[in-house]
């Protein structure tokens, strides 16, 4: 369980955050909702470790720590909104790059690379580059992507913004598929419909605060 308690956060002495205080329970799925501008990414990006907290506590299985330190441990891991793969590397690298740099060797990152990208569909595009796969594929790339490093906790930036909305549900049925398998999920969407398919609690983010439902 990852509980964040009293989270602040300001730009430019405006404050988008504060008093935030949420529980990320394992294997379940949070939603992080909220009208455009409340602050859901930045909440994102702090919970991520992209972006500190001015202030506020983090508590990771009831032992005091910093996102920064989880990301650095690979318990947390991110699909960004844009996704935000690296162009110029086909599939296999781009999942493969950040475990070889961890120290996991070439074959074992390569296996287990070529095991997501069957268990997401995707068993042919190991040789493609980015630029030639669908916005759903270059989805399943990113989170192919997130899940190489083993994450406890994965993260995802408005997954279905960038996407035909018939994919919508497809994204749902994939991460109610990865609760199935125990993992620890957070979504920040727009999408109240979406939150409802896959969320067990909805966290709305308001200016000022935040409240749970
Ligand atoms: N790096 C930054 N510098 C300055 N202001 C920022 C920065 N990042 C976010 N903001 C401001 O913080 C506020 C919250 O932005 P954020 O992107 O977190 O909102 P959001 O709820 O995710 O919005 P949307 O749903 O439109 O994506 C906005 O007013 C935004 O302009």
């Amino acid at each position: 369980m990852l509980e964040l308690k009293n989270i602040a956060k300001s730009f430019n002495n405006q404050a988008v955050l504060a008093d935030i205080d949420l529980t990320i329970e394992d294997h379940k799925t949070l939603a992080i909702v909220g009208p455009s501008g409340a602050g859901k990414t930045t909440l994102l990006r702090i919970i991520a470790g992209l972006s500190p907290a001015d202030s506020g506590e983090f508590t990771w299985q009831n032992k005091s720590t910093t996102p920064q330190q989880l990301r650095k441990d690979g318990v947390i891991g991110v699909v960004f909104q844009g996704f935000e793969l690296f162009p110029n590397m086909t599939v296999l690298k781009n999942i493969t790059l950040a475990p070889t740099l961890q120290g996991v060797s070439a074959t074992d990152a390569e296996k287990r690379a070529r095991d997501l990208l069957e268990q997401l569909d995707l068993p042919d595009q190991a040789d493609a580059y980015p630029f030639s796969l669908s916005g759903g594929q270059k989805q399943r790339i990113a989170i192919a992507r997130a899940l190489a490093l083993k994450p406890e906790i994965l993260l995802y930036d408005e997954p279905t913004s960038a996407l035909d909305p018939n994919l919508r549900h497809s994204v749902a049925n994939l991460i109610n598929a990865f609760k199935a398998q125990g993992m620890t999920q957070v979504v920040v969407t727009h999408d109240m419909e979406f939150a409802q398919e896959v969320a067990d609690t909805t966290f709305t983010v308001k200016k000022l605060g935040g409240e749970r439902s």
